[in-house]
């Protein structure tokens, strides 16, 4: 059996992260049979606690969970976090969004209702496609929303597990490059950027909304950064604009502490700019940029480039710092820890 899973683990895992796993002992050894490390042997603490988690299953059963979970993973990462062939995406050109243009609006919506519109590789590159495209169309006005009752539950933690022949570091250099590129384009945005936040936001969908001039949300929206209780840190410019929006300690609560804000919250704290009643958010808010969205386009370019401007040199440099510390944290056993936690149904927020 230990085979089984040996062959498994290689099969999915060619690389750092399937030595990693291989380390756990849950697969070969049984329940967990040995003291826990101190708090500060952080490896095998993180080991420990993979073992742990499995339980006081006999041994055979811990194998075969062992061996489902990484066949799991595989099949999950195959459909959600690869690029397809162009041949494959949807007629409107996006596999992952729906983009419409009308009214002088350009709509963005993130499309995967079922996965709370988490954000795969794919929805990333196709979000920075939309925004070029939105940027030189004829509209005066772009918004970000969610289809379903998610806005966005953040970065699609799947993304993790497709990992490319140059093992887990390359994945990670790759994904801070994806990172820096991604929130660059909100950085450089020209026209008003609107977010529609139609339930609750987690992660990177939370952090970018400092870089957007207005905020909208529904009263069952909730604003989520959990990155401690994921090994990770702040990314989307938040160490920057966050404590400017909020001040360092209601910045520190949501960054470092991962303090759930409810919609009224967010707005008490400026992150948001008005909340409206969840039965008529869509109305009320669609009534309103509809009239926005009428001003001189020209007018209003001039007037974000005059808020935003002398900021962005500033905006990339925090970009940059956040996605090269970000390509540490993923390597770290914290994160891969929370991950495993995640994928393995152990943890959920
Ligand atoms: C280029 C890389 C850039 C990375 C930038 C760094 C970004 C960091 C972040 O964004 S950190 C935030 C990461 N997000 C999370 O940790 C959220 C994880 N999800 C959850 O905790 C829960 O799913 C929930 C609280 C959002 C919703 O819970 P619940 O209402 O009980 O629904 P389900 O859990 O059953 O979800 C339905 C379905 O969706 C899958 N799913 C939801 N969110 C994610 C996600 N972020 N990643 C992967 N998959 C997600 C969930 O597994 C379910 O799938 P299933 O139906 O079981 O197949």
């Amino acid at each position: 059996m230990a085979g089984a899973v040996g062959r498994v683990v290689r099969r999915c895992y060619p690389n750092a992260l399937r030595s990693w796993l291989l380390k756990l002992p849950g697969a070969t050894e049984g329940p967990c049979n040995t003291p826990k490390p101190g708090v500060f042997d952080l490896i095998n603490k993180a080991k420990w606690d993979a073992w742990n988690a499995l339980g006081s299953l006999p041994k055979e059963t811990a194998r075969q969970n062992y061996v489902d979970l990484v066949s799991g993973l595989s099949s999950s990462s195959d459909s959600s976090s690869q690029v397809k062939p162009e041949a494959d995406r949807k007629q409107s050109g996006y596999e992952t969004l729906v983009v419409t243009s009308e009214d002088g609006i350009t709509k963005i919506m993130m499309n995967r209702p079922a996965k709370k519109n988490a954000m795969t590789m794919r929805m990333y590159e196709e979000i920075m496609l939309a925004l070029k495209a939105a940027s030189k169309d004829d509209s005066a006005i772009t918004v970000l929303t969610g289809n379903g009752d998610y806005y966005s539950s953040g970065n699609d933690l799947t993304n993790f597990t497709d990992i490319p022949s140059g093992g887990v570091e390359e994945k990670a250099k790759n994904s801070a490059i994806l990172l820096r590129d991604f929130v660059d384009c909100f950085i450089d945005f020209p026209k008003p950027l609107i977010a529609v936040v139609n339930g609750p936001a987690v992660g990177i969908s939370v952090t970018i909304l400092g870089l957007f001039e207005v905020v909208y949300a529904s009263d069952r929206a909730t604003f989520h950064t959990p990155f401690s209780h994921l090994g990770q840190s702040p990314e989307g410019c938040s160490s920057y604009t966050f404590p400017k929006i909020m001040g360092p300690a209601k910045a520190a609560e949501m960054l470092i502490f991962g303090k759930k804000l409810t919609a009224a919250e967010a707005c008490a704290q400026g992150l948001v700019t008005e909340v409206f009643p969840d039965s008529t958010f869509q109305k009320e808010v669609w009534t309103r940029l509809k009239a926005y969205s009428k001003l001189p386009p020209n007018a209003m370019r001039i007037s974000k480039q005059m808020i935003r401007n002398r900021e962005k040199e500033k905006l990339h440099a925090v970009n940059a710092e956040e996605s090269s510390t970000l390509q540490e944290r993923w390597l770290s056993d914290e994160c891969m820890n929370a991950i495993m936690n995640f994928l393995t149904r152990k943890a959920k927020l």
